[in-house]
């Protein structure tokens, strides 16, 4: 099988580690800078709580256009980054292909096959996604790895190996049972979903929260966990998160007390011990002065909120100040 990981920082980098030491793909990494050279030169070194590996992927470049068409594509940007891309996806994905986006929050393609299909304006500004790439050729992930770049070059792992896949319209198809296969033979723990509409609502609950409370008080997660006031306010957006959820047909209630839990376990999934130090992708992208993904995150659930007229006080507090905080990073002169 031919893989390429579009973006291997984090995410990206992590995934293609996994898939490189297991050698169960022919794998190619499209990266950017100090971080592309560095793995050019050095190979991705992936540091575990278990140890550390270095893999050298077939090719690295920052020009996609070197690559020739691939089985399966890991688009591991950040979710602003997606829409510049849909060009090359198109061409990546050929006939047969297709791409997994592996992101966190409301995804681009949510609408397909919907009695609304529309591209959402807020992640996908002008449609490229999806009048170029088309959502028949996206599925989504849900990931569960905390990773983040060290160095460049160098991904720490710390923690949960949990990666959720589906298609838009929850059939359980070759190619998604493919992307099991390749991920399950590579040590990464990939399951496919019927309903990843409902998984990613779930997530959403962790990352509205975590992601947001981070970024906006510079707190690893733990350090949430200390301010009763921070944890009460995660509350409130986990109980807004759950009544849009359900007003758009997806039940995750029995999601409730996990997230919650989450938050009190510096981050921590599932009874794992708590974790020291996490820092969420979005605080790791607010302290090295990187635009955030506001609006997958959170922009969006307000976007369906109001369109389900669900009061979300908390949400509509909270957006602006993450808006504010992501135009000052954007413009730094600001
Ligand atoms: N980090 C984590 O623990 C988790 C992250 N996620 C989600 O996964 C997704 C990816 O996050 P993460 O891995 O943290 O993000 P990163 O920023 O670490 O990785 C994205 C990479 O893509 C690169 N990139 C952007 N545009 C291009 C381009 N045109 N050509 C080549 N490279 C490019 C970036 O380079 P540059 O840095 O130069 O912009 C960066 O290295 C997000 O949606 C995030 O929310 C989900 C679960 C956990
Ligand atoms: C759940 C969490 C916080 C794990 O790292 C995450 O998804 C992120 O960092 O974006």
């Amino acid at each position: 099988m031919k893989v390429c990981i579009f973006g291997a920082g984090a995410v990206g980098g992590y995934l293609a580690a996994r898939i490189g030491h297991a050698n169960t793909a022919q794998i190619s990494v499209i990266a950017r800078g100090a971080h592309k050279d560095a793995i050019a030169r050095n190979g991705i070194r992936l540091d575990t709580p278990e140890g550390s590996i270095t893999v050298h992927p077939s090719l690295v470049t920052d020009r996609p256009e070197e690559l020739p068409e691939q089985d399966l594509v890991f688009v591991t940007l950040k979710v602003m980054s997606q829409s510049a891309a849909a060009p090359v996806l198109r061409r990546l994905t050929g006939d047969r292909g297709c791409a997994i986006f592996a992101a966190n929050g409301i995804p681009w393609w949510w609408k397909h096959g919907t009695e609304h299909a529309a591209h959402l304006p807020l992640l996908d500004p002008d449609g490229a996604l999806w009048n170029i790439l088309d959502p028949s050729r996206a599925l989504g992930c849900v990931v569960y790895s905390a990773n983040e770049v060290i160095a460049p070059g160098v991904v720490r792992h710390l923690g949960n190996n949990r990666w959720v896949m589906g298609e838009p319209d929850g059939s359980i198809s070759p190619r998604l049972q493919a992307a099991v296969q390749l991920m399950q033979a590579s040590g990464v723990n990939g399951e496919a979903s019927p309903d990843i509409h409902t998984e990613i609502w779930a997530k959403l609950l962790r990352n509205a929260t975590l992601n947001s409370l981070c970024a906006l008080t510079r707190l690893p997660v733990d350090g949430l966990a200390e301010d009763p006031a921070l944890l009460a306010q995660a509350d409130t957006v986990i109980d807004e998160i759950i009544s849009v959820a359900s007003a758009q047909g997806c039940d995750i209630t029995a999601q409730r007390a996990a997230a919650r839990e989450q938050l009190r376990r510096g981050g921590a999934e599932g009874g794992a011990p708590p974790v020291k130090g996490l820092r969420p992708s979005m605080l790791q992208d607010a302290l090295a002065g990187r635009p955030l993904e506001v609006e997958a995150i959170v922009g969006q659930v307000q976007a369906l909120a109001q369109e389900s007229r669900i009061p979300c006080p908390a949400i509509d507090t909270i957006l602006p100040l993450l808006r504010g905080l992501n135009r000052s990073l954007i413009n730094k002169s600001l």
